[in-house]
């Protein structure tokens, strides 16, 4: 019996997280999630994140907590059928939330009971072609000097835990995707010994 594997994906807005994610899913016959999730708490922080409701930002990094406490239920779950590829996790809120002001300890306290991923691909891009993907060329200056600031936390995090971390700035969608897939297969063949569908 081989294990299945809880595999996160991270990175700033435009940096082809869920474009990714929906391809190893596919190539996995994986669960694919997502944060912040499509439940009551979830949407709850989409009103807030489009603007529709205000709040501090320590309540935002409680709020994506309290998702994530029930959404790691929700991953247990379907681990025990599938792999499950999660867009976003726990490590949006320690990049996010610090650059916003809060308090990295605080954070990691209000999310420990966050499931450690078995992998963590982290895809970095340079944040003015991200920014044209998402065709917000014209981003406010702030956007974009926040998203870099964003990406170097990231980056930090990605040494400290071992990330997979993967520049799509000047790579097509299919030559990340073939990139992504090779290290997750020799990954995946050496935690678990099987080899994947084609
Ligand atoms: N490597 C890439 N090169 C060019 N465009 C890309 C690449 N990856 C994703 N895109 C495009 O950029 C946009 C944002 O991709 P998406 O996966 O939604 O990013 P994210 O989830 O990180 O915000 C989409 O239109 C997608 O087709
Ligand atoms: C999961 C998570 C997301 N976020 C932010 C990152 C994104 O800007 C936003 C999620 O928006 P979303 O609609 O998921 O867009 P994206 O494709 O960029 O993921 O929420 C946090 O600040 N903290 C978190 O813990």
């Amino acid at each position: 019996m081989f294990k299945r594997m809880f595999i996160v994906f991270e990175g700033i807005d435009g940096s082809g997280k869920t474009t990714q994610a929906k391809l190893l899913t596919k190539k996995l016959n994986a669960f694919y999630t997502c944060e912040p999730t499509e439940g009551q708490i979830g949407r709850l922080i989409r009103e807030i994140l489009k603007g529709k409701k205000k709040c501090e930002k320590e309540t935002l990094a409680l709020l994506f907590a309290a998702d994530r406490v029930e959404h790691v239920k929700l991953i247990e779950e379907k681990l025990k059928e599938s792999h499950v590829v999660c867009d976003r996790y726990l490590y949006s809120s320690i990049a996010y939330q610090t650059s916003q002001g809060v308090d990295e300890d605080f954070i990691l306290q209000i999310n420990r009971f966050a499931k450690k991923p078995d992998i963590v691909v982290l895809l970095t891009v340079d944040v003015e072609e991200g920014m044209k993907r998402l065709g917000k060329e014209k981003e406010i200056f702030e956007k974009e000097e926040f998203l870099k600031k964003v990406q170097n936390k990231y980056l930090k995090l990605a040494k400290k835990e071992g990330f997979i971390v993967i520049d799509t700035t000047n790579k097509s969608i299919n030559e990340s995707h073939e990139e992504i897939l090779k290290i997750i297969k020799s990954k995946l063949w050496g935690l678990s010994n099987m080899s994947i569908g084609e």
